[in-house]
């Protein structure tokens, strides 16, 4: 098709050198004849664009050949998408996402000759459970999601558990090793956070992202399966966050209506009420792996490190079976005061934070980093907090220290049985807080024990949420394990020759 009318014919210039000139479109009939070919020209900032150059040909038959000879070339590219599952969350963000998509990715799966079938959410986890149901997913080569990271997470789980059903594993149980799903997922954001498309693709541009989809390869990631006992809670990619995130989370769900905006709302008052939540993390850290959290060596798609480190199948059963065989030798466990514990399977990098939550953790490494903020002072956590927006390290403070594992679990303080709670220690410290301090402010602080401690005064337990990729979740008390891989559409190697970027060749 016709994708411009000025057209630019390569010309040899005075020394030979070839240059494009572009002339008038002459539009008498003896116009020769010329095709267009569009292609992705990579533009600042990780932004891809689309852009044509037409050729003119002296004939008929040459200009035939060059198309058929490009358009054969390109359905040749087996790993094209050409049939897309698309679901559109009207309400993402700023509920701009149905005008998102016709005004700016319709057009090029179009004219990449992408067909879709398009469904508007009608309300919450529509587009899970039709995935997990209804989806006819043999016709499709991939599923596009249209919105923010909670989109993307009812598109992951009902892919997941889908696949699960249909191969027969038990999800629930927590040491089942998921099947992978067949079909990559394609994120157009429309979101308030939209961390996992900025973390993958490096911006959060509709175009982008749907250019990526077009001339799509697979980026495998890593997902964590939450569970509690028994029962499977969620899958995370993104932010399993406890305390201070987990508070942001809850808070900011009454205040939908601002849009992203909620969340710097909740993030000050939250920031400001200061909450510590007591509990234990025991870890399985990540044995034998390439890379720290600390050696700020991003994860970019085609990461060496996540191909050495990510256990492959044949050889996952054996690597974390060695690694639970020592089960007692290498968990760890911290017992403690914490403002947040943020176990991240990706850097999590959004526009509020370029660098992410973990800067140098992997998009398909079978780990997760692991960040333990101890309490300590307001100023020292806005210190902490505003090392996210910069390139200083957020980890280099006394009271903050992150790990790479491949397990770990939480129980909070007041989920532990009496026993293994020295009840003594607790009464001793009600009674030395009783001789320190008198009246109104010894009830403050008895208030706050006893709040913390249900065993003290039966009173119902005070404790955080976990925000997890954006959802709260109905438990604290947690295991976590890293699971399958999802396959994102992303190439691989973003240096690939520029025949594969091309899009599609047309006569005009
Ligand atoms: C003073 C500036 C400090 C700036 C601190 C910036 C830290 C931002 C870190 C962003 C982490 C995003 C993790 C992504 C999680 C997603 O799976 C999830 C679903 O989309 N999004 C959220 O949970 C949404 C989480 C959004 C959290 C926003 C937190 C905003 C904190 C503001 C604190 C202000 C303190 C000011 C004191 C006067
Ligand atoms: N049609 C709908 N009506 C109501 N809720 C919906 C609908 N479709 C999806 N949802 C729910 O809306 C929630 C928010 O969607 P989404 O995450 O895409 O936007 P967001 O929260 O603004 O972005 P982010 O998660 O990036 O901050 C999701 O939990 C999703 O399950
Ligand atoms: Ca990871």
């Amino acid at each position: 098709m016709c994708t411009s009318r000025c057209t630019s014919r390569c010309t040899s210039g005075a020394k030979g050198s070839r240059r494009w000139q572009k002339i008038p479109q002459r539009d008498d009939e003896d116009s020769p004849h010329a095709f267009t070919v569009s292609y992705v020209q990579r533009a600042r900032r990780a932004a891809w664009r689309l852009r044509d150059v037409t050729f003119l040909c002296a004939d008929a038959a040459l200009c035939g050949r060059w198309v058929r000879t490009l358009t054969e070339q390109l359905s040749a590219l087996a790993q094209r998408p050409r049939r897309l599952l698309v679901y559109i969350n009207p309400l993402s963000g700023k509920r701009h996402g149905e005008r998102i998509y016709r005004h700016k990715v319709a057009p090029l799966f179009s004219r990449a000759n992408i067909s879709t079938s398009v469904i508007v959410t009608q309300h919450a986890n529509h587009a899970r459970d039709h995935l997990r149901t209804e989806a006819e997913l043999q016709n499709y080569d991939g599923v596009v999601c249209v919105g923010g990271d909670g989109m993307f997470s009812e598109v992951m789980h009902g892919l997941v558990l889908r696949t699960q059903r249909d191969q027969g594993r038990d999800h629930h149980h927590p040491d089942q090793d998921l099947a992978q799903t067949g079909l990559r997922i394609g994120i157009i954001p429309a979101g308030s956070t939209d961390c996992i498309c900025f973390a993958t693709v490096g911006a959060n541009d509709p175009v982008t992202s749907s250019l990526h989809i077009i001339v799509g390869d697979c980026q495998p990631m890593d997902v964590c399966s939450v569970h509690h006992g028994d029962a499977f809670l969620r899958y995370s990619v993104s932010l399993l966050g406890y305390g201070f995130y987990g508070d942001v989370l809850s808070d900011s769900e009454r205040r939908r209506w601002m849009g992203p905006a909620r969340y710097d709302v909740s993030g000050v008052k939250k920031f400001l009420s200061h909450r510590y939540y007591e509990g234990t993390v025991s870890y399985l850290p990540a044995s034998d792996v390439l890379g720290t959290p600390r050696d700020r060596a991003p994860c970019r798609t085609g990461c060496v490190v996540c191909q050495y480190n990510r256990p492959l199948e044949e050889e996952k059963e054996g690597k974390l079976k060695m690694e639970e065989s020592h089960e007692g030798l290498a968990w760890r466990s911290v017992r403690g005061k914490f403002l947040a514990i943020n176990a991240v399977s990706m850097s999590c990098a959004c526009p509020r934070s370029p660098q992410g939550l973990s800067p140098a953790a992997h998009l398909a490494d079978g780990t997760t980093d692991l960040i333990l903020v101890r309490n300590s002072s307001r100023l020292a956590f806005l210190r902490h907090l505003l090392r996210h927006t910069s390139k200083d390290d957020q980890f280099d403070l006394g009271f903050v220290e992150v790990h790479r594992v491949r397990r770990f679990r939480f129980t909070p303080r007041f989920c532990q049985s009496d026993s293994e709670l020295d009840l003594q220690e607790l009464l001793q410290e009600k009674e030395q807080k009783e001789k320190e301090v008198a009246g109104s402010q010894a009830r403050r602080i008895l208030g706050q024990l006893c709040r913390e401690h249900p065993a003290c005064c039966r009173t119902p337990p005070c404790a955080s949420c976990w925000n997890c990729d954006g959802e709260i979740l109905p438990h604290a008390d947690i295991q976590v394990r890293y699971t399958t891989l999802l396959l994102l559409f992303l190439p691989l190697l973003l240096l690939l020759a520029p025949l594969l970027l091309l899009l599609l060749a047309h006569s005009t």
